[in-house]
């Protein structure tokens, strides 16, 4: 297993299979590219299945034991079955999708190996969430949890940005994963220096405090050390699992970030909130890919806590140390 100076074994990698999306949705980040707006049809640059099963296969000779795919919308991608099919076997699949494809396909997806799934879901109200989509794909959503759910996808995370169009749902979310069993709830921070918007943003620590107030259990999951809080529902005949994403200025949830991403045109990614090491895979060879692997793991760094430090005044500022190290700066 690799790992970086900072002792950060790398046990996951996240692909992105492609950067279209058939959702605008307001706080898109796409893995930290930018935005996701431009052509539906499949691109050129994005990488194609033999790209993403050679390097998941070099991933998988240094022991990494998960991946992800994402998007952009993974399931925009009509070899998406075959992939999952050639991942091989040590791997623990998932995806993260906006679910609405998945009516019609999950089954076929659990079938070539597909374990479990994220389905994006920030409102409970169609209006709400077209307005946060930009997409009036509600029902298409709805149904694809439910297709998900019947292919016998465990767990199915419903993922929810928490900032101001959402923050006022997260009880009704919360009881809703509590009365379905099944589902599982993900209340991902908003992450404004990635999307802009800083007025959206929403103490992330005041969710934290309610839910603890609500909770039963209090676990701690190793990745990120993210929190995860076992709630029951008013009746007291459910319970549901929620799990928050905090990342930003978060030394701790850096420190303990063991994934690697690449992009959907085959660049190496060591952090999602950095684009100067970018690594490209391009018409790599086996041994080429495994030696560009090792060096981009052998780079990453935490990024609050190291590559970004606090000064004096508390406020966030870039680590100098890191200034004009890697292309891009
Ligand atoms: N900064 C940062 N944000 C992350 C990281 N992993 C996930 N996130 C955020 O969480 C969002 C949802 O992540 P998902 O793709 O559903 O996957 P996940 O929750 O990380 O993975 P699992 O819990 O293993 O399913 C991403 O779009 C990011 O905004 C990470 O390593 N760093
Ligand atoms: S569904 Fe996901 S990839 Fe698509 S626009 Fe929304 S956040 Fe971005
Ligand atoms: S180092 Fe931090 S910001 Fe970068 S990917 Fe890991 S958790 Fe996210």
């Amino acid at each position: 297993m690799l790992a970086d100076e900072f002792g950060r074994e790398v046990t996951g990698v996240r692909v992105s299979l492609t950067d279209r999306c058939n959702f605008d949705c307001v706080y898109c980040h796409n893995e930290g590219l930018g935005d996701t707006r431009g052509p539906m049809d499949p691109q050129d640059d994005e990488m194609s299945t033999d790209d993403v099963v050679r390097f998941l296969e070099v991933a998988a000779e240094f022991d990494v034991d998960a991946v992800k795919f994402t998007g952009g919308e993974p399931m925009l991608r009509e070899d998406l079955a075959e992939i999952i099919e050639r991942t091989p076997d040590q791997m623990e699949v998932s995806l993260t999708t906006n679910g609405t494809f998945l009516p019609g396909r999950a089954e076929a997806l659990v079938d070539a190996g597909l374990e479990r799934v994220n389905v994006s879901q920030d409102a409970l109200d169609p209006k709400d969430f077209a307005e946060i989509t930009k997409s009036g794909a509600y029902e298409k959503v709805i149904e694809g949890v439910k297709a998900a759910l019947e292919a016998g996808l465990d767990p199915v995370k419903l993922n929810m940005v928490v900032f101001e169009h959402t923050a006022g749902y997260v009880p009704r979310m919360v009881d809703h994963v509590a009365e379905n069993e099944g589902l599982q709830l993900q209340l991902i921070e908003y992450m404004p220096e990635l999307t802009g918007k800083p007025e959206w943003n929403v103490d992330i620590e005041r969710v934290h405090g309610w839910l603890a107030e609500q909770a039963d259990e209090i676990e701690h999951r190793e990745m990120h050390d993210r929190k995860r809080y076992w709630v029951s529902n008013d009746d007291g005949d459910g319970r549901g699992m929620v799990e928050i994403v905090d990342p930003v200025e978060n030394p701790t949830f850096c420190a303990n970030c063991h994934r690697v991403r690449v992009t959907h045109e085959g660049y190496l990614k060591g952090c999602l909130n950095r684009n100067d090491d970018l690594k490209s895979m391009g018409e790599m060879s086996k041994p080429e890919i495994r030696e560009a692997f090792r060096e981009v793991v052998a780079n990453r760094v935490p990024y609050y806590g190291e590559y970004m430090i606090q000064n004096a005044d508390g406020e966030w500022e870039l680590n100098d140390k890191y200034i004009g190290e890697y292309a891009g700066i």
